[in-house]
């Protein structure tokens, strides 16, 4: 199985997403945003394929990096490749991400899958077919109904409970949001919620990721009287001892990390310091399937959870391949937000959630994506 080929396609799709000055995504009027999508050809003329932003797999990195390392090479070499490549971010200039790595080697693990005709999680050696999921609601917002105020929270939580959820993650008010970060607001939501659903209703958090140690006590003490399953990156993951000194304090579960760069290597790091009860990975940013698979099988060894940051076929089979965590990350939730609406690009969900919560893993082939490849074409720009 030759790698021949590395090629991107650019398109148009529409979103209701907006990104705030700090990132985080909010509701707001339909526009069109670019998408990528990176596909590794084989000589049998098999191809595999993984969603991008652009500038994630933009010219510079393919050619000087990705196209060096994949082409004349055997696709199923999986985890040499990945080595190959991660080996090129010391001498990138900061420029070849874990965001890149993640990017191809979705789209080997997608081209193995597509190639054999199966599903990768059950390649990998999947432990379930479906994953109970949680909803994990945007970041608060001053938009009048949205999520502006602990009432907005407790009525948009009903609704998910509604629809089958058995787990809800809250991510409080954040800036740009004008009086934001506020531990006590952020516990007046969390306790709105908790009112909304009653007790048996799995509730985490996500909070402002720069919180000082103090206030991040204060916030984990006020979610322990709330039954809280987790609290999750209330301050600079950076500071592995700050954790380790809040996860010491605190009964209820400290979760991380998310964001922290170092991969399997760090996350390793954060159990030997005790600086998490729960380990977290995700594809993205630990750098693909293949180094996500190597966080849950290192907690595990641990006898820790590990939960997988973020929704999405990835993800999703990574949590499907995996005993040692309890959730799929579905979101980001809004109540002004369709989520089982989809995306244009796609002919149905990659995370289809029945009515009991439990997210069912497609059996489609490779990721299980069902690629609209006529809207790719139709709406392509580069
Ligand atoms: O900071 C944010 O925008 C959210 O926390 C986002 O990253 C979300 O995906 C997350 O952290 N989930 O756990
Ligand atoms: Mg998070």
């Amino acid at each position: 199985m030759i790698i021949t080929d590395v090629s991107v396609r650019t398109f148009l799709t529409k979103t209701r997403r907006h990104a705030d000055s700090a990132g985080h995504a909010h509701p707001g009027p339909e526009h069109q945003v670019p998408l990528s999508i990176l596909t590794v050809r084989s000589e049998d003329g098999h191809e595999g394929h993984c969603f991008s932003p652009p500038e994630i797999v933009r010219p510079h990195l393919i050619e000087k990096f990705v196209k060096k390392v994949l082409i004349g090479e055997d696709a199923r070499d999986r985890e040499r490749l990945w080595h190959d490549l991660a080996h090129w971010q010391r001498g990138s200039a900061a420029q070849l991400t874990d965001r890149t790595l993640a990017i191809v080697d979705c789209a080997l693990w997608d081209l193995a899958g597509r190639t054999l005709n199966q599903p990768v999680h059950k390649l990998i050696g999947a432990y379930r077919d479906k994953v109970r999921a949680y909803g994990s609601i945007m970041c608060g917002d001053e938009i009048q109904g949205g999520l502006a105020t602990p009432a907005d929270y407790g009525r948009f939580a009903e609704k998910l409970v509604a629809r089958g959820y058995k787990g809800i993650k809250l991510h409080t008010w954040m800036p740009p949001v004008s009086w934001a970060p506020d531990v006590k607001m952020d516990i007046k939501a969390c306790a709105a919620v908790r009112e909304a659903v009653g007790p048996d209703i799995h509730l985490m958090i996500d909070a402002f990721h720069w919180y000082s140690r103090v206030d991040a006590l204060e916030l984990g003490r006020g979610l322990e009287k709330l039954g809280f399953d987790w609290i999750e990156e209330p301050m600079d993951e950076q500071s592995i001892s700050s954790y380790a000194w809040l996860a010491e304090n605190l009964d209820i579960p400290v979760v991380g990390p998310e964001s922290a760069a170092g991969k399997f290597w760090n996350r390793a790091e954060w159990i030997k310091q005790g600086a998490c009860d729960i380990l977290r990975t995700g594809v993205h940013d630990v750098g693909g399937i293949t180094p996500a698979l190597k966080t849950m099988r290192l907690s595990e060894a641990f006898g820790m959870d590990c939960e997988v940051h973020g929704n999405g076929a990835p993800n999703l089979v990574v949590t499907a391949t995996s005993k040692n965590c309890r959730w799929y990350e579905r979101g980001l939730l809004h109540p002004f937000l369709e989520y089982d609406d989809g995306f244009d690009y796609l002919k149905s969900l990659s995370d289809p959630m029945d009515e009991d919560g439990y997210v069912h893993v497609p059996d489609r082939p490779g990721l299980g994506e069902d690629i609209d490849f006529d809207f790719i074409e139709n709406n392509r720009v580069a």
